[in-house]
């Protein structure tokens, strides 16, 4: 997998009416795109993850998985906004010659599908064969179907809706709440908010996961324990591991663009929106996921003319997006060959 760089050095107008003055684009490609480019997938990431796809999908992208160099042309962009070198809160201002930090604009889902078109025409592609995503990157894919109505063939949603709900809403503003009360947050300098943004993921954890995963992999065994229990040094681990590598200025830009996702923004209704995806879609829901439940997901699949909407199991609630590669690859796979036995919908 190769790792580059675009640096677009001309303004980019957000969905606000902001302008970025240039944009930096980091982003992954693997394989060979066909004379015919009939073999191109793009995988849209999620909250914190980057362009390094055949890491944190691994199940899916490799040799002999899924998605394959050998046969596919792989592409995956960081999205606007994020901590892993697309142009985000720490890149530096032209206008100013410091960094963004607290003063990089609000973006949208729509903005972050801009600069994946930047991306697409600077590499001069033509059609997708596939475009999947899961959460956030599930908006993506599904913005980017209504924006560029015949680039896509084939559509794939996992554990994603057609806008942000008050819950998710809910549990993001909370998790904004605790970078604010971090004394530091109001500091320039790029570990600004870690404590907050520690507690953040924290509460965050509890939307990916659930009941069923907290008491099945962090329960204690011991009897007489009163303290320090597992699922708490569990919580503190999430919390310090995000601290490593993310930056809250990029956790608070990106959770208000989920925040802002709405297919039907100015375009009349959600539904009128969904009527207008012309990709063969498949959605999946993931049947324990309580931040993203599958009702969204049947709502998509109502609403987007003739998608097939599937259901896969996990223990991880949410974030078995990023795990059951297994299941994930099967649906796929029945999908794009067109052999589903029954639709579970
Ligand atoms: C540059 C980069 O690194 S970005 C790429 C990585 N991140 C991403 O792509 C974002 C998306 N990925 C994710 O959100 C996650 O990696 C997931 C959902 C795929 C998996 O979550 P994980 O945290 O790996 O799994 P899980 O919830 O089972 O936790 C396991 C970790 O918690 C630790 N842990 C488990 N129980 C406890 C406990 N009671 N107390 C303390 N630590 C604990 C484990 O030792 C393990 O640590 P490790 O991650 O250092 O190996
Ligand atoms: N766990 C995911 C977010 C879930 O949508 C991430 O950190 O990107």
């Amino acid at each position: 997998m190769e790792h580059k760089q675009l640096n677009v050095e001309q303004p980019f107008l957000l969905e606000s009416g902001q302008v970025l003055s240039r944009v930096q684009i980091v982003y992954s490609i693997a394989g060979t795109p066909t004379a015919a480019q009939d073999n191109i997938i793009w995988i849209c990431h999620a909250l914190t993850a980057n362009s390094n796809v055949a890491d944190w999908w691994s199940g899916l992208v490799g040799e002999g998985k899924l998605f394959d160099p050998d046969r596919h042309c792989i592409i995956c962009a960081n999205i606007l906004g994020s901590h892993y070198g697309t142009t985000g809160p720490l890149a530096m201002d032209l206008a100013t010659q410091e960094r963004y930090y607290h003063n990089f604009p609000a973006v949208s889902v729509r903005d972050m599908v801009g600069v994946h078109e930047l991306l697409r025409k600077h590499l001069g592609i033509r059609k997708i064969h596939t475009c999947i995503g899961g959460s956030l990157g599930g908006q993506q894919a599904l913005e980017w179907a209504l924006i560029q109505p015949h680039l896509i063939e084939n559509l794939v949603l996992i554990a994603t809706n057609a806008q942000h709900s008050a819950w998710g809403i809910a549990f993001n503003e909370s998790q904004r709440m605790a970078i604010q009360t971090d004394p530091t947050w109001k500091e320039r300098r790029p570990d600004a908010g870690h404590a907050g943004m520690k507690t953040a993921r924290s509460i965050a954890l509890l939307s990916y996961r659930n009941y069923e995963t907290y008491m099945k992999t962090q329960s204690s065994k011991d009897t007489d324990q009163t303290d320090n229990f597992p699922a708490s040094s569990y919580q503190q681990y999430q919390g310090d591991k995000l601290v490593k590598r993310f930056n809250a200025f990029s956790y608070w830009i990106l959770s208000k663009a989920m925040d802002s996702h709405h297919v039907g923004r100015g375009r009349g209704s959600v539904v009128q929106a969904l009527q207008q995806v012309k990709s063969k879609t498949l959605v999946l829901g993931i049947r324990t996921d309580i931040l993203f439940p599958v009702e969204e997901q049947k709502f998509l699949a109502t609403h987007i003319p003739d998608a097939h909407y599937e259901e896969i199991e996990s223990l991880y609630g949410h974030d078995g997006f990023l795990i059951e590669a297994d299941q994930i690859s099967q649906r796929y796979n029945e999908f794009v060959n067109d052999t589903f036995r029954i639709s579970q919908y």
